[in-house]
This record gives C-alpha cells, sequence and structure tokens, in this order.
C-alpha cells in the first residue's frame, strides 16, 4: 500500500464536470469509483444531468461561434497545446500513479506509456498544424480550386477506461488543434486522471467555455451528450455495441460519428519467424495494459512447424507473469477493471472448454489476494476460429492459439472476424509480408513488430473496428470540414450549361 492510495482510501476525491471554465457544483447523482486492487472507494464522482450537459454544449456553442479560438493564428494554437503538455509533463508522476490506482494498470507501464502520450498528442498536433496546409487545383488558366480545412465546430469526445488519459487526451489535442471547441465526457469508471488534467490546465491556458468536462453514466451524461442537436461531431473510443447506441442516437441529427471500437486482431506467425522475438512481442501484444486493449494480438496463430514449441514456451511465459498490485514495481498483471470484467474471463474459458478447446493456462480468478478484482492471464488452443473465443472481444489477458498449415488458410482465418482493426504477421520473408498485409481486411498491419503507433499515420479499423482514423491526416478529416471554394480571375465568357 502506499501513501496516495491510502490517502483516497481515507478521503475520497469528489469529481464532477467543469462548465465554461468553472467547476460544477457537487451535487449530481453520486457514482463511487473503485480502486479495483482494494476494492475501497477512491473517489466520488457528482453525475452531471442532462441540463448540465445541455449548459456545456452550450457554453462551449458559444465559445466557437462568439469566441477567439477557432480565429486564433497557428502560432497561438501551438502555444496552448504545448503549454498543455508541459503542464501534463510536470504532473506526470501524479497522473501515472493516479492512473494506474484507478485503473489497476501496472504503474509501470501508465509511467512509460499512458502519461508520455498523453503529452505527446499535443505536441504532435501543434507540430502537425505547424506543417498542415490546404490543397490548391488549377483546371485551366485563371481557375483556382482552393481546398481548405476549417473548424467543425463542437466536438463531444468520450473516452474509454483502458487507457483514459492517454486516448482522451488524443481526441481533445486533435479537436483544439484544428480551431474546434469540446465538450469531453470520460468513462465514469476512470474520471480522475481527465479531471485533474482539468484542475492542472487551470482557467488561464484556453478561453473560457473551449474547453469542458461533463462527468457521469453513459446511460445518463453520455446519452445526453451523444443527442444533443448542438454538436457537430462526436468522437468514441470503446465497446463496439456502445458505438452501435451512440451512432444510432447520432443518426437523427446527421451528426458525424469518429468510432474507435473493439478488435480481435490476429497474431500470425509463420515458421520462419524469429522466434525469441516473435513469441516475446506475442506475450506483449496480449497481456500488455492487462489485455484490456482494443489491439491486442490475442488470436494467435501459429504455423505448424513451430507449433509445438512455441506453445510449450508461450505457456510457460504467461504462467509466469507477475500478477499483482499495479503500484508495486515490477508487477505485469494488475486486476481487471471490475468484477464484472474479471468474471468474463472465466465465462469464456468455460465456453472455450464446451467448444472443445484446451486451457494451457489461467481460467479462473487469481486468488493470490483476497481483495481485488484479479483473474489469471488465460491461454486456449483452439482447434478452430469458429468458437466464441475466436469470435468476441473478451477484453482482458485471455489470448486464443490456432494451428496452421497454409498461407491461403491463415488469411482467410484471420479476416473471418467482425472486427478489422490490427493484423501482426510475422517472417523473415518480405514478398510474403507484403502479400499477406495487402490481404488482411484491417486497418493497421505490424510486420515483425508488436505495437508502434506513428502517430502521423491513421489509427482505426475496418469492418466493426470503426469509423474514421485518428491521427495525422485522419484527425484532420475527422475535425475540420474541408472547404472547396474555386476562383476565376479576370473576365472570362460563362460556360453554356443550357441557357443562352
Ligand atoms: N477501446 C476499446 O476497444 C474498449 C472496448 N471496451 C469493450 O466494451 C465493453 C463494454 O465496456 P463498457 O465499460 O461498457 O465501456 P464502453 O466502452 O462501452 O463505454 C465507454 C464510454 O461510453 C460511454 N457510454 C456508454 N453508453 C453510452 C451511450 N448510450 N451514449 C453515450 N455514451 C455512452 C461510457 O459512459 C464511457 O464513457 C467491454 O467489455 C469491452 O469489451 C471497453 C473499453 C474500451
Ligand atoms: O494509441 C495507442 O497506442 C493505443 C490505442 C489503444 C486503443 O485505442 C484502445 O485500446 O482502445
Amino acid at each position: 500500500m502506499t501513501s496516495k492510495r491510502d490517502a483516497l482510501t481515507d478521503r475520497p476525491l469528489h469529481v464532477g464536470g467543469h462548465i465554461g471554465g468553472r467547476p460544477v457544483p457537487l451535487d449530481g447523482a453520486e457514482i463511487e469509483i473503485l480502486d479495483p486492487t482494494t476494492e475501497k472507494t477512491i473517489a466520488v464522482l457528482h453525475e452531471d444531468s442532462v441540463e448540465n450537459v445541455d449548459r456545456a454544449v452550450r457554453a462551449a456553442r458559444a465559445a466557437f461561434d462568439h469566441g477567439p479560438w477557432r480565429k486564433t493564428t497557428v502560432a497561438e494554437r501551438q502555444a496552448t497545446l504545448m503549454a498543455i503538455h508541459d503542464a501534463i509533463m510536470a504532473h506526470s508522476e501524479e497522473l501515472s500513479e493516479l492512473e494506474a490506482i484507478n485503473t489497476g494498470i501496472p504503474a509501470g507501464l501508465t509511467r512509460a506509456f499512458h502519461i508520455q502520450r498523453a503529452a505527446h498528442n499535443f505536441r504532435f498536433f501543434a507540430e502537425y498544424i505547424g506543417q498542415a496546409g490546404g490543397d490548391v487545383y488549377t483546371q485551366e488558366p485563371g481557375i483556382l480550386s482552393q481546398v481548405t480545412y476549417e473548424p467543425l465546430g463542437v466536438c463531444a469526445l468520450i473516452g474509454p477506461w483502458n487507457m483514459p488519459l492517454g486516448l482522451t487526451a488524443m481526441k481533445i489535442a486533435g479537436a483544439l488543434a484544428f480551431g474546434n471547441t469540446c465538450v469531453v465526457k470520460p468513462s465514469e469508471l476512470t474520471p480522475l486522471t481527465v479531471a485533474r488534467l482539468f484542475e492542472i490546465i487551470g482557467n488561464g491556458v484556453l478561453p473560457e467555455g473551449v474547453l469542458n468536462l461533463v462527468n457521469g453514466s453513459g446511460q445518463v451524461t453520455g446519452s445526453a451528450l451523444s443527442a444533443h442537436s448542438g454538436i457537430d461531431m462526436l468522437s468514441f473510443t470503446g465497446g463496439t455495441q456502445t458505438g452501435a447506441n451512440i451512432l444510432a442516437a447520432m443518426a437523427k441529427g446527421i451528426k458525424r460519428p469518429a468510432m474507435e471500437l473493439g478488435g480481435k486482431s490476429a497474431n500470425i506467425i509463420f515458421a520462419d519467424a524469429d522466434f525469441d522475438t516473435a513469441l516475446d512481442a506475442a506475450l506483449l501484444s496480449a497481456f500488455m495494459n492487462n489485455g484490456q486493449m482494443c489491439l491486442a494480438g490475442s488470436r494467435i496463430f501459429v504455423q505448424r512447424p513451430i507449433a509445438g514449441r512455441f506453445l510449450g514456451a508461450f505457456e510457460q511465459r504467461v504462467k509466469a507473469l507477475r500478477i499483482g498490485d499495479p503500484l508495486v514495481a515490477g508487477t505485469e498483471i494488475g486486476p481487471m477493471i471490475n468484477a464484472a470484467q474479471r468474471d468474463r474471463l472465466k465465462r469464456y474459458a468455460a465456453s472455450g472448454l464446451g467448444q472443445n478447446a484446451t486451457l494451457l493456462a489461467g481460467g479462473k480468478d487469481f486468488e493470490g489476494f483476497d481483495r481485488g478484482f484479479f483473474a489469471e492471464p488465460t491461454v486456449m488452443l483452439a482447434p478452430d476460429n469458429s468458437l466464441a473465443i475466436c469470435q468476441e472481444e473478451i477484453f482482458g489477458p485471455f489470448a486464443t492459439i490456432q494451428i496452421f498449415d497454409e498461407e491461403e488458410d491463415v488469411v482467410s482465418r484471420a479476416n473471418d472476424s467482425v472486427f478489422g482493426l490490427v493484423g501482426y504477421i510475422w517472417t523473415r520473408d518480405l514478398e510474403r509480408a507484403l502479400r499477406v498485409s495487402a490481404d488482411l481486411r484491417t486497418g493497421t498491419v505490424l510486420v515483425n513488430t508488436p505495437i508502434i503507433r506513428d502517430l502521423r499515420t491513421g489509427f482505426g479499423g475496418y469492418k466493426q473496428s470503426g469509423l474514421g482514423r485518428e491521427g495525422g491526416n485522419g484527425s484532420r478529416a475527422m475535425f475540420t470540414e474541408m472547404k472547396s471554394t474555386i476562383i476565376a480571375r479576370g473576365k472570362r465568357s460563362l460556360p453554356r450549361l443550357g441557357l443562352s
């Protein structure tokens, strides 16, 4: 136990919204925030009502329509984004610890990855807008077709619980960079770091109403936001079913959606791969972030000649993963976010056994502690791809392994999914890597590497993994209106289009 956690348990934080530059009075319905390691209350969330959501959207609307933000110079926006970057970095240790306590994700990872990424998102977009331009075309002398990317308006940004600050910051940084105003709603399970970010930024950095925060459940606060007629777009990261519900709500107002949803990514290991690196990376891809990652390589395919060796080694490595308190150095797997996610793992293990899969590791709660939502990292050998454990997103430390012989067969099994987020390929044969990459129906393909994000590239999914891309030009498409202005210069004869 560390003092930070003890302090929160003794005196839970009270968290609410932040509208028009001011904290919202803490009088909304109370939602208890649990520490998944201790199951104790560490915060009380005061839910923002439908009326508060309306106030937040109106504040963002007024700031967009009448405030200075969308007309600021690139240099001014860059300075603001960098001020937020610096504020996050100045508080990185505190934010890393808070994120680890709230999510159960090992502090080693929140420190090295989540919070660094949260800050880097702001630096990235500051640099991007310094480079990005519009487009100009000419058809004939004197006619200029100009394409510009204009701020879109009020952006509703709904974040997930598996990388709360890092992924929400990606949305905030992108929306602000292109001159928009925002209403942010974090997951009601993990609101602490985003709320802390609002405190850290304070009031001087952005004009009033540009960045607003509402907090609460998806049912009340989230659905009020997604159905609000005053938003211009909504960017969501989370589960596919929730994404579908939000899309249905947005359809009425024809609002622009950006959806980063679930995955069931194939990790294809050919027999000629660098075995040791592929093994290490398979472990990382499936179990990093407690396995709670949309891009997890949770569906492993191994080619037959190396299957026996891989199965033995992988099983051993998974059984050796250090499960524990996310604040203790060296912990590799912390608790699941809540009891429901922990129980999901057991249910899927039972479902796998019922469909003739073989349990290689895990499959039950971790019993090393009397408290906490701990589950054993689980691996099952699946006879084919039709099993529920190979088709459905489990979103936890749960990997399936299938054995394959032919390239054509593994590509077809990899694509046999309603999802299409990421594909991982391990081979020394470049020709094959490029061929398989071209055939995979996924938004991102990683060859001989676990996840590397280059924020200049777009990240997002085919099929039910989402709509739109985050990063670089993908974020620009998401957060701007593309305007075409056609300019004719000098006196010209008009085109004859059926009228004299
Ligand atoms: N990044 C990803 O791919 C993630 C996937 N998941 C998957 O989704 C499943 C369900 O997870 P949940 O905890 O329910 O999170 P979720 O991902 O479905 O919800 C995330 C956010 O959406 C909000 N929300 C929920 N219903 C809403 C609605 N009708 N309108 C507007 N906002 C709404 C929530 O308040 C939260 O801020 C998980 O079991 C997991 O499989 C969960 C988190 C992240
Ligand atoms: O950007 C990353 O590095 C990770 C992204 C992960 C998700 O979007 C997710 O798990 O939802």
